[in-house]
């Protein structure tokens, strides 16, 4: 028999919260904006991507969003290293912002007077040409986040002059604006993630992407190609592909790896079981739907049935089933 309690349990809607890289205005919350599911229900702002990733693997949070590639300046490498270390983890969706950087000092503040600048490192690199020609002297102090920059110079938390920030900064707090669009690059867009803990991966749509870590075997002549022919041999493009240090030795590398396809397309499995014979340390980050949803193209002969056909072939050979020729 279902009592009250039981009944109202199950009918309460599910809270789910979602952690992101705050405070409120950050290109991550625009990220976070973009998951339908994460409508109305609890998010969670951080103050970096460790404690996202934390508040997930402890059970803080469902979800944590995170910056980690952008068109400009590359991987992010704290976020890939996070994912390289940090085990029971799943990216199970990605997300695509554009950013674009302003310049804010406090009201009254002149760009003649700039000299130090509060930015996130990310956001720096990104405006480096712009503040080499229009502030050649300045100095660099790193903040936590796009927002906490300029909030610095409110709270009294920085000696900065000004802040680099996103462009909707000056909707919700007084800053004066000494210079727009300060980006390199005009078209810089984000890639961001949604990381849960360990889950079955969503299922294959045709435009998938596979984020994976792969170490290589002891040194020895051509390991990264022997690494890069585990797809190539299978038809399998590659979108991302970057080294990062291990850190337990001078010249020992990890490669984080985005590749065009699902798990469960046969090429992709067949391609990680290949991997998995070669290398000491494979880890697989997640299969999920490509934020710019373009279907994944390959050659014809790494179809799903071409492997089905192969794989029931040989069984059949094992089994002893006479050879039909065509
Ligand atoms: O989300 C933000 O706004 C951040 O501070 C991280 C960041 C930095 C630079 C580009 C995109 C995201």
């Amino acid at each position: 028999m279902t009592s009250e309690v039981d009944a109202v349990e199950a009918s309460a809607p599910v809270r789910r919260t979602y952690s992101y890289l705050g405070p409120a205005g950050t290109f991550t919350e625009a990220a976070l904006a973009q998951v339908p599911e994460a409508r109305g229900h609890e998010w969670r702002s951080v103050r970096n991507v460790g404690e996202a990733l934390a508040d997930v693997v402890e059970g803080r949070s469902d979800a944590a969003m995170i910056a980690i590639e952008n068109s400009v300046d590359g991987g992010v490498s704290t976020a890939q290293d996070a994912l390289a270390t940090v085990p029971g983890l799943r990216i199970v969706g990605e997300y695509l912002v554009p950013v674009e950087f302003v310049l804010v000092g406090r009201p009254g503040a002149r760009l003649e007077d700039v000299s130090l600048i509060a930015a996130h490192p990310v956001a720096y690199a990104q405006c480096l040409q712009w503040l080499t020609a229009s502030l050649p002297a300045h100095a660099h102090v790193p903040a936590a986040s796009n927002v906490a920059s300029a909030m610095s110079l409110l709270d009294g938390s920085s000696d900065a002059d000004a802040a680099i920030a996103p462009p909707g900064i000056l909707e919700h707090h007084e800053l004066e604006l000494l210079a727009s669009n300060i980006g390199d690059n005009p078209h810089a867009v984000t890639r961001f993630v949604l990381v849960s803990r360990t889950v079955p991966p969503p299922p294959p749509t045709g435009a998938d992407k596979t984020s994976l870590i792969v170490e290589l075997p002891d040194d020895h002549p051509g390991a990264l190609l022997e690494m890069l022919e585990q797809f190539a041999t299978r038809g399998i493009n590659l979108s991302l592909l970057a080294s990062r240090p291990i850190g337990d030795e001078l010249g020992r590398y990890r490669f984080v790896v985005d590749a065009d396809g699902h798990l469960e397309d046969e090429r992709m499995a067949d391609a990680l079981m290949g991997l998995r014979r070669f290398s000491p340390r494979v880890t697989f980050l997640g299969s999920y739907p490509r934020a710019d949803r373009a279907v994944v193209r390959y050659p014809e002969r790494y179809a799903d049935d071409v492997f089905v056909e192969a794989r029931d072939w040989l069984r059949g050979l094992i089994s002893g089933e006479p050879e039909l020729q065509d």
